[in-house]
């Protein structure tokens, strides 16, 4: 199986364009391919697939072989690798719809030199109702809400971005212990399907830095949609414009929650690594 090893700001991906059916071994195929010492290790795995609806079909599955409905910065590879390899694009700018879980996404890149340096995506309107997070809350929307890990209680947002996440604001998300609540909040029984865990500090209306517990897969470097829904929280806790830059460890990503149409709009980078043969 030929890949691309990919990534947006080291959130990485082995990237496949998918020929055929994908079969229940999808799962095993995914948690193999990601391993970090028995695979060849990333935080997920990506399918290119045709689609009736978009110019093509992403489908994302963690490490953990499961699959999620969504992935921003696998968006950001995918469209990357689509526009390079199989439309080969040499405009400056180009533009082209991705097929998810949630429906039609519209990407718009910035290509120099017919190589996609950078990609702005329409992720679509934030979810607040709690049914479709899914949530067990009988909120019509969960903000600033407690929750109680291990005999501490934070104080939560929860949003979907197509895919679950429960946003949290501390002082100082530097030296925050993500890998010891991450895990925690990660499976509370809250969420019936698990969820993503973003830790935020707010510097200012326009700029916040984001550590993520990313479900099925653990700390990772950035999460798109949890940029998203970490944006979309520090607006509703009125402590954020609805445009702003997020800080991530390798990486800012620009997030604009647009009162027009309710969409959230991701901007990053998008970089390839190499490519390889998976044998077995
Ligand atoms: N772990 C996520 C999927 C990947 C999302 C993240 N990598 C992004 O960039 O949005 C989930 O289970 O919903």
């Amino acid at each position: 199986m030929k890949f691309t090893k990919m990534h947006g700001l080291g959130n990485d991906f082995v990237v496949v364009q998918w020929e055929g059916e994908v079969s229940a071994q999808i799962h095993g195929l995914a948690e193999a391919v990601c391993d970090r010492h028995f695979g060849i290790g990333a935080d997920g795995l990506v399918l290119i697939l045709p689609s009736d609806k978009a110019d093509f079909k992403m489908r994302i599955f963690n490490a953990d072989g499961q699959e999620s409905q969504q992935c921003g910065n696998a968006i950001r590879c995918v469209t990357k690798y689509f526009l390079e390899r199989i439309r080969q694009s040499t405009s400056e700018v180009d533009t082209c719809t991705v097929e998810t879980s949630i429906g039609v996404q519209q990407v718009w890149p910035k290509i120099r030199n017919g190589l996609v340096k950078e990609v702005t995506v329409d992720m679509g309107a934030p979810i607040l109702i709690p049914a479709k997070i899914p949530l067990r809350s009988t909120l019509s929307r969960v903000i600033n809400q407690p929750i109680t890990v291990g005999q501490q209680q934070f104080d939560f947002t929860a949003i979907s971005m197509g895919n679950p996440h429960l946003v949290i604001e501390v002082e100082d998300v530097q030296h925050f212990p993500v890998d010891k609540w991450g895990p925690l909040l990660e499976k509370h029984d809250y969420y019936p399907e698990k969820t993503n865990v973003e830790f935020i500090t707010i510097q200012n209306r326009n700029e916040l830095t984001m550590r993520v517990w990313e479900r099925g897969v653990g700390i990772t470097l950035a999460c798109g949609s949890g940029a998203c829904a970490a944006l979309v929280a520090a607006v509703l806790l009125e402590k954020a414009d609805r445009s702003a830059v997020i800080h991530l460890p390798k990486g800012d990503l620009q997030i604009e929650w647009r009162e027009e149409n309710d969409h959230v709009y991701m901007t990053g980078a998008a970089e390839s690594v190499f490519d390889g043969v998976w044998q077995q």
